[in-house]
């Protein structure tokens, strides 16, 4: 499989993050997958491709040229592609993979998982999605997006579309699995708007 990962750029972080960082790519390395990445070698970035590699996997970097030149590209990397832009970036790590695990970080981590997220509660895709947080980093995160279910903003299968994990070895597993289609329910399609 090809594995996409977003996770942390910044380097203020506590470094049990970049320790989980290497562990997943390490993991995804052993069990034979592909690391799609954003290509960078900062912090978690960087982790999760040096670890990748040095287990023996194969990592694709997918990065827009304005990183390039700030010299953050993982040029190491055994297939790195530039693209124009950040939406181009994440259109190919989305075309280029088959199932995606977010790990804790910040709001670029945010921005790709949400994307991810929203597509597959609309049956746009039905790639598995996991999120990997062993110290509950998004713990507020899935309180909001329960409170929006409660207030009627968000659709009953959005925690359907989402698989919640705390270690490494569960995460991978639930990559593993087929994920289940999601069908927008009857009374959804139904709903006429006043
Ligand atoms: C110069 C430094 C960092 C460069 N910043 C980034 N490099 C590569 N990719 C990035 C960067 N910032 C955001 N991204 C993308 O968003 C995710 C990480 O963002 P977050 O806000 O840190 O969660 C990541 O998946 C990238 O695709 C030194 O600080």
């Amino acid at each position: 499989m090809n594995i996409c990962v977003f996770c942390a750029s910044s380097q203020k972080i506590d470094p049990k993050y970049v320790h989980l960082a290497t562990e997943v790519g390490t993991e995804i390395a052993r069990r034979g997958h592909t690391l799609v990445s954003g290509g960078a070698t900062v912090s978690c970035m960087g982790a999760v491709t040096r670890a990748a590699r040095a287990a023996g996997g194969r990592t694709v970097g997918v990065i827009p040229q304005v990183l390039v030149d700030i010299e953050v590209a993982d040029t190491e990397s055994d297939e790195l592609v530039v693209t124009a832009d950040m939406r181009e970036r994440k259109g190919v790590m989305d075309a280029r993979s088959d199932a995606f695990l977010v790990l804790p970080g910040g709001i670029g981590t945010l921005e790709e998982l949400f994307e991810i997220w929203t597509a597959r509660v609309l049956a746009i895709h039905t790639k598995p999605l996991v999120i990997l947080d062993p110290w509950g980093l998004y713990a507020p995160l899935r309180s909001l997006v329960e409170h929006m279910y409660e207030e009627g903003f968000t659709r009953a299968n959005v925690f359907d579309a989402i698989t919640w994990t705390s270690s490494v070895e569960e995460a991978l597993e639930v990559l593993e699995s087929p994920a289940q289609p999601m069908e927008p329910s009857v009374e959804e399609l139904g709903e006429s708007t006043p």
